[in-house]
């Protein structure tokens, strides 16, 4: 019988399987930011295993909110930062070189086709645009890995979701990933995997695959996992030649990770994007999802540009692209924050900054902040935001503050005018 990609890594990976349909399987990566992992090394530490199974395969970053904003967030970075200076963790991101935990990890090469990786953080799920099993997970689970380097999971079973037809002007990998959970529901893909495939799907860029990916999790999945392929390969290619030397040797090495065509999947969802619009969230929930022509009335006190799941360079160039020679609405206060140093630093050289700033923006350094409501735009109550993040749980950015989902360019559009805005208005 044919296997999903997400079975083969299982397969690939496979340590024991205890009982029923779950299964142990080796890791490759455990990557850790500075919010659940302090809590794991803590309770390893009052249980006396202050151990990490391998400091190679540990990739650490403070990320949430950094700089730290009070005494609480700087024991958070601290606790860290002392475990992974003393268990030589070399691939540790602290301020000045620290960026989004799913931004930066994927930019870093950590991430490759076939990998297992787990993280304390639920949009883990981001990794998988590589062809890797990536899984966010709870504590226990967090210092099992720490510990053994292994996970326990439930077989994975997939939806394969093919994304055919041809995306319109203005709509964007996020607007196909809102739609999909809008039709499926917040708890479509619970326990299962999300693998995406089709046209759509192959001839999006990395950035945009991990858009898709980062809010399969928004659906209830583990995982969300695109096949690796040349697009793969081509992005890893500076951290993968000295292994591989052609690419059609790495392709080879990976394509024992693609699918095969009899793999069995627990359902199939066909999605054509043809006519695909704009899509906005209007509640409290990432489902809750219309058209942005059904939203245009919407008036928003702020517009955030950032995160994991559209902080990324192709994010800031669209949203430039749209902002370019214009001024953003008085009502409102933008916010963009790059996802990490390079993106920002590419995004300097080629222009993206200044427009922002000279449309009004503020720019800050590379963090999670106003994603999550911690920092740097923390909404107040009663106030709107319109954010290219991936949860508009109520309160999520401030209490008592509504987050509307969408993508860079709608965000850029609706900045300029101060309602939620078709790009298309401004896009050539
Ligand atoms: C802080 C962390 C546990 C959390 C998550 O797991 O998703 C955060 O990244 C978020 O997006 O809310
Ligand atoms: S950017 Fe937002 S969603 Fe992503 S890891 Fe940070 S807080 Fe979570």
């Amino acid at each position: 019988m044919g296997k999903t990609v997400a079975e083969k890594i299982f397969d690939a990976h496979h340590v024991d399987n205890p009982s029923g349909d779950i299964q142990v399987i080796s890791l490759d990566a455990v990557f850790c930011h500075e919010i659940t992992t302090p809590i794991a090394i803590n309770d390893l530490v009052a249980r006396g295993k202050d151990r990490v199974f391998d400091a190679s395969k540990i990739k650490a970053v403070i990320d949430h909110v950094t700089p730290a904003k009070d005494s609480k967030t700087a024991m958070q970075g601290k606790i860290l930062r002392d475990w992974a200076i003393r268990h030589g963790i070399i691939d540790f991101f602290d301020i000045g070189r620290n960026g989004v935990c799913h931004a930066i990890f994927p930019e870093k090469g950590f991430v490759r086709p076939g990998y297992t990786i787990i993280m304390g953080d639920s949009h883990t799920c981001t990794h998988g645009a590589f062809g890797a099993f990536a899984a966010g997970v709870g504590t226990t689970d967090l210092e099992v890995g720490i510990l053994k380097g292994v996970c326990a999971f439930k077989k994975p079973e997939s939806i394969k979701v093919e994304i055919s037809g041809n995306l319109p002007g203005g709509v964007y990998a996020k607007d196909v990933i809102l739609s999909l959970i809008g039709q499926i529901g917040v708890n479509g893909a619970t326990n299962k995997v999300l693998e995406f495939c089709g046209t759509v799907v192959e001839s999006m860029t990395m950035d945009q695959r991990m858009t898709l990916c980062n809010m399969a999790v928004e659906a209830g999945a583990t995982s969300g996992i695109c096949a690796p392929d040349i697009v793969t390969v081509d992005y890893l290619w500076p951290f993968i030649e000295d292994e591989f030397k052609t690419k059609d040797a790495a392709m080879e090495a990976y394509s024992k990770f693609t699918p095969d065509a009899d793999a069995v999947y627990s359902n199939t969802i066909q999605m054509d994007v043809t006519n695909l619009q704009p899509m906005v969230t209007y509640g409290y929930k990432p489902d809750q999802v219309k058209p942005v022509a059904e939203m245009i009335e919407t008036k928003v006190d702020q517009v955030y540009i950032g995160s994991c799941t559209n902080g990324r360079l192709e994010d800031l160039e669209i949203a430039a692209s749209i902002l370019r020679d214009k001024k953003i609405a008085d009502s409102v206060r933008g916010i963009v924050s790059p996802a990490t140093p390079q993106i920002y630093s590419k995004a300097l050289d080629r222009g993206f900054i200044k427009i922002f700033m000279d449309s009004g923006f503020c720019v800050t350094n590379p963090t999670c902040g106003a994603c999550l409501g911690m920092s740097n735009g923390v909404l107040a109550d009663g106030e709107v935001c319109a954010a290219t993040t991936n949860r508009n749980f109520n309160g999520r950015m401030g209490k008592g503050g509504m987050v509307h989902l969408m993508s860079p360019a709608t965000a850029a559009a609706t900045a300029i005018t101060g309602k939620i805005t078709n790009s298309r208005l401004f896009e050539g």
